[in-house]
């Protein structure tokens, strides 16, 4: 892990993040951490993960993302890092990194959630919600597009937020899932939890 000399940003920190770009959102994150003074490295192929300090799985269609990442040895390595890196899963990649998944496919199993895939409509149901969260600051503006539902969830799964009775944002230990969409806007707070994962020894 890097050292930090500035950490309520990425700014200075040296960390490099990388970014899955398969499919979907990816650049809006890459804006987002090159924003908060953070490098980027988008991540096609599983030895672009190499020497980096965290990772973030976009939103985007998990089966399309599954895919891509079921052949070679690409969905081991990932399973590999995730395991001892920080990781952000956001909406598809949230789905990545759940335990379960309604209706079941292949996960990464690091976050003790079950999800449920497009729970809240279809596209022309993305909405946004305002509501509060535990992170500094509080109320939370996220965007839901064709979202998973955490339908369950364990203890060790720290709920940071919540919209309409369910979890959107958790926590367990370096790994962070997100139900709605955090790249989209200019609230940099979820990507921070992040930053400040790299920089927890
Ligand atoms: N915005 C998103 O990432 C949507 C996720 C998508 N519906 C899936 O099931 O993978």
């Amino acid at each position: 892990m890097a050292a930090a000399t500035n950490p309520t940003t990425g700014a200075g920190t040296g960390i490099t993040i990388g970014v899955l770009a398969l499919q979907g959102a990816y650049t809006a994150h890459q804006r987002m951490l090159h924003d908060m003074g953070v490098a980027t490295r988008q991540v096609r192929l599983p030895q672009d993960l190499q020497g980096l300090d965290a990772l973030v799985l976009p939103g985007g269609e998990s089966t399309t993302l599954l895919h891509f990442l079921q052949q070679g040895d690409f969905w081991p390595a990932l399973k590999d890092f995730a395991a001892t890196h920080p990781c952000l899963g956001t909406c598809a990649g949230l789905i990545l990194l759940a335990q379960h998944v309604q209706p079941d496919q292949p996960s990464l199993g690091l976050l003790d959630v079950t999800v449920q895939r497009n729970a809240y409509g279809r596209q022309r149901d993305s909405y946004i919600h305002i509501g509060p969260s535990e992170l500094p600051g509080g109320l939370l503006e996220m965007v839901f597009i064709r979202a998973p539902r955490i339908v369950q969830w364990q203890p060790e799964a720290q709920v940071l937020a919540w919209a309409g009775g369910s979890p959107v944002l958790v926590r367990q230990g370096r790994v962070i899932g997100c139900a709605f969409h955090p790249e989209l806007g200019s609230d940099t707070r979820v990507h921070q939890l992040l930053v400040d994962a790299c920089l927890t020894p």
